[in-house]
C-alpha cells in the first residue's frame, strides 16, 4: 500500500504541540515519529500539522424560505477542504409530517457528491408517535444528535410540550439535543409591528432578533433539558445574553455546549446599515450580527472555555435569491456562507492576536466537536489509527478574502476584502491531498458518511442523578400509600 509522509512539521493537537513526521497508509494515520521514510512526501517545514477542521453546522442545498441553499455537498465540501476543514455536518430537515428515515434518505441522494466526510443531526421540526419512533431509528443509523428550532414561526419551529416530549426521547436513547434559541412568537410579533411601520429593509431583520429573544430561550431549552435529563448543544450562540445562561448552567454543573460562529465572532451589525440593499441583505442570518460588545464575550467564552464550538452555519444565497426579499426583510433567505474562510478568519483573528493558542485553535475548530458527537479519535485527532483527515498549516501564508476566487458558488464573500495570515498549504480527506499548495485536487464521492454511536457516558450520568434526586412520596404513618 503506498505510503505518504507529512515531513518536517510540528503537530498540533488540542493538548500538545511536538516536532515529528506523521505517516499515512490506507486513509489513516499509521506512525508519527522523527525521520519517517515513504513512497511520497509533503514538505511541512514551517507548517503546523494538525486535525483537518470539523464544521459540524452546515447547511448544503437545503430547502429554506421557498428555495434551496446554493452551495451543494460538492461545492460545499470543495470549500470546506480549501479552507482546511475535513469534515461537515448537515442537518436533516423533515417536512411537516415526514418521517425521519425518509427525510434522511433524500440527503443521503444529495450527499454522494461529497469531496470529504460528513454526517448528519436530524431534525425535529414537528411531534408525533412517527417522529418519537423515528428518534430511535434516527439513532440506529447514526445519527445521535437533534436539532429542534424554536423560531422559524408557521415552519419550522416546535413548542415547549414537543420540545419536552422530543428531549426526553432523545434523553433516554443516549442522544443529543440541539436547539437554534431564538423565541420565535415574540420574533413574530416584532417582525408584523416593524412591517406595519414600514421598516422593510434588511437592518429590520436585526430590530426583529434582539439579544433577549436568544437569551430567553437559550434560558428556557437550558431549564427544558435539564427536566429532561438529556445533553445539550446550542447552535450560532451570538450574544452575551444566550452565552450568560450557557456559562451559568456549565458552572451549575449541567452538560451544556454552546457554538458560535466564525461570522458573530469577526462581522458586527454595522453590515446592516449599508446603503446599499444587496450588502446589507447578505448579512441577513439569524441570529443576526451583534454589536463589539457580543463580540468581546464569544471571544471570552471561547478563552476560558464556557463555550466550545467555532462552527460556520454555511446556508449560502446568491444575490438574486436574497431579492426574494426586496421591499420585506422577512422573506430575504436567512443564512450567510463561510465554510472556506472559517479556519483562517479564527487563525487571523484568534491566534494571530493573542485571544486564542494553537492548540485552542484545534481544540474549537475540530477536537472539542469529535468528542461532543462521538466521533473521536477517528475524527479530531493527530493518532496512530485515526482517519488521516489532517491540514498542514503554513502561518505565514496570506490572502485576501475574495469571491472572485473561492469555491463556494454564490457571487460574493461577507469577508469579502479581509486579509488573512495562517492558510492550508495542504488538505488531506482519509489520506487523499485534495489542496496542494493552492490547487484544488478534489474528488467528487470521496466523501463517505460517518455514523455515531449514542453516548452512553454523559447520558447515563445524567439519567444516574435524574434517578436519584427523583420526587418520592413521603410515607406517614396511618395514611394508606396508594391512592383510594
Ligand atoms: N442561520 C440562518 O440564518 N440560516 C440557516 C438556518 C438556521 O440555522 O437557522
Ligand atoms: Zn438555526
Ligand atoms: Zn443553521
Amino acid at each position: 500500500m503506498a505510503s505518504t509522509v507529512i515531513k518536517g512539521g510540528t503537530v498540533v493537537t488540542a493538548d500538545l504541540s511536538y516536532a515529528a513526521d506523521v505517516r499515512v497508509e490506507g486513509g489513516v494515520i499509521t506512525e508519527i515519529g522523527q525521520g519517517l521514510k515513504g513512497d511520497k512526501v509533503l514538505d511541512a517545514t514551517g507548517c503546523y500539522v494538525m486535525p483537518g477542521g470539523i464544521d459540524p453546522h452546515t447547511h448544503l442545498e437545503m430547502p429554506f424560505m421557498g428555495t434551496y441553499s446554493s452551495d451543494d455537498f460538492e461545492s460545499g465540501t470543495r470549500a470546506a477542504l480549501a479552507g482546511g476543514t475535513t469534515m461537515v455536518v448537515d442537518f436533516v430537515l423533515p417536512g411537516q409530517g415526514q418521517g425521519l428515515m425518509d427525510a434522511a434518505q433524500m440527503w443521503h441522494n444529495k450527499s454522494g457528491r461529497a469531496n470529504c466526510d460528513y454526517s448528519y443531526h436530524m431534525a425535529v421540526t414537528w411531534w408525533g408517535e412517527k417522529v418519537f419512533d423515528g428518534i430511535a431509528d434516527a439513532m440506529k443509523a447514526g445519527m445521535t444528535s437533534f436539532k429542534h428550532f424554536m423560531a422559524y414561526k408557521g415552519a419550522l419551529m416546535v413548542n415547549d410540550d414537543e420540545l419536552f416530549a422530543s428531549f426526553r426521547r432523545i434523553g433516554e436513547l443516549g442522544g443529543l439535543a440541539m436547539v437554534h434559541a431564538e423565541n420565535g412568537d415574540v420574533v413574530a410579533e416584532l417582525t408584523a409591528k416593524l412591517l406595519a411601520e414600514g421598516n422593510t429593509g434588511p437592518e429590520a431583520h436585526a430590530y426583529s432578533r434582539p439579544p433577549q429573544v436568544e437569551g430567553e430561550a437559550t434560558n428556557r431549552a437550558i431549564m427544558i433539558a435539564d427536566m429532561a435529563g438529556v445533553p445539550l448543544y446550542v447552535v450560532h450562540v451570538s450574544c452575551e445574553d444566550a452565552h450568560e445562561a450557557i456559562r451559568r448552567a456549565r458552572q451549575q454543573g449541567k452538560r451544556v455546549w454552546g457554538e458560535p460562529l466564525i461570522q458573530h465572532l469577526t462581522l458586527d451589525e454595522s453590515e446592516y446599515f449599508n446603503p446599499d440593499w444587496d450588502h446589507a441583505a447578505r448579512r441577513v442570518m439569524s441570529p443576526p450580527f451583534r454589536n463589539r460588545k457580543h463580540q468581546d464575550s464569544l471571544w471570552a467564552g471561547l478563552q476560558s472555555g464556557s463555550l466550545s464550538v467555532v462552527a460556520t452555519d454555511h446556508c449560502a444565497f446568491t444575490t438574486e435569491q436574497k431579492r426574494f426579499g426586496l421591499g420585506d426583510f422577512s422573506k430575504i433567505p436567512n443564512g450567510t456562507g463561510g465554510l472556506e474562510d472559517r479556519m483562517p478568519m479564527l487563525w487571523t483573528h484568534g491566534v494571530g492576536t493573542g485571544r486564542l493558542t494553537p492548540n485552542e485553535f484545534v481544540a474549537v475548530t475540530s477536537t472539542n466537536i469529535a468528542k461532543i458527537l462521538n466521533c473521536y479519535p477517528k475524527k479530531g485527532a493527530v493518532l496512530v489509527g485515526a482517519d488521516a483527515d489532517l491540514v498542514v498549516w503554513d502561518p505565514e501564508k496570506e490572502k485576501t478574502i475574495t469571491a472572485g476566487a473561492q469555491q463556494s458558488l454564490i457571487d460574493y464573500n461577507v469577508f469579502e476584502g479581509q486579509k488573512v495570515k495562517g492558510l492550508p498549504r495542504f488538505t488531506l480527506t482519509r489520506g487523499h491531498v485534495a489542496i496542494h499548495d493552492g490547487e484544488v485536487r478534489t474528488q467528487e464521492g470521496h466523501g463517505q458518511f460517518v455514523a455515531r454511536e449514542p453516548r452512553p457516558a454523559v447520558n447515563r450520568a445524567l439519567s444516574q442523578w435524574k434517578d436519584l434526586t427523583a420526587p418520592r412520596p413521603v410515607v406517614r404513618s396511618g395514611v394508606p400509600a396508594t391512592g383510594v
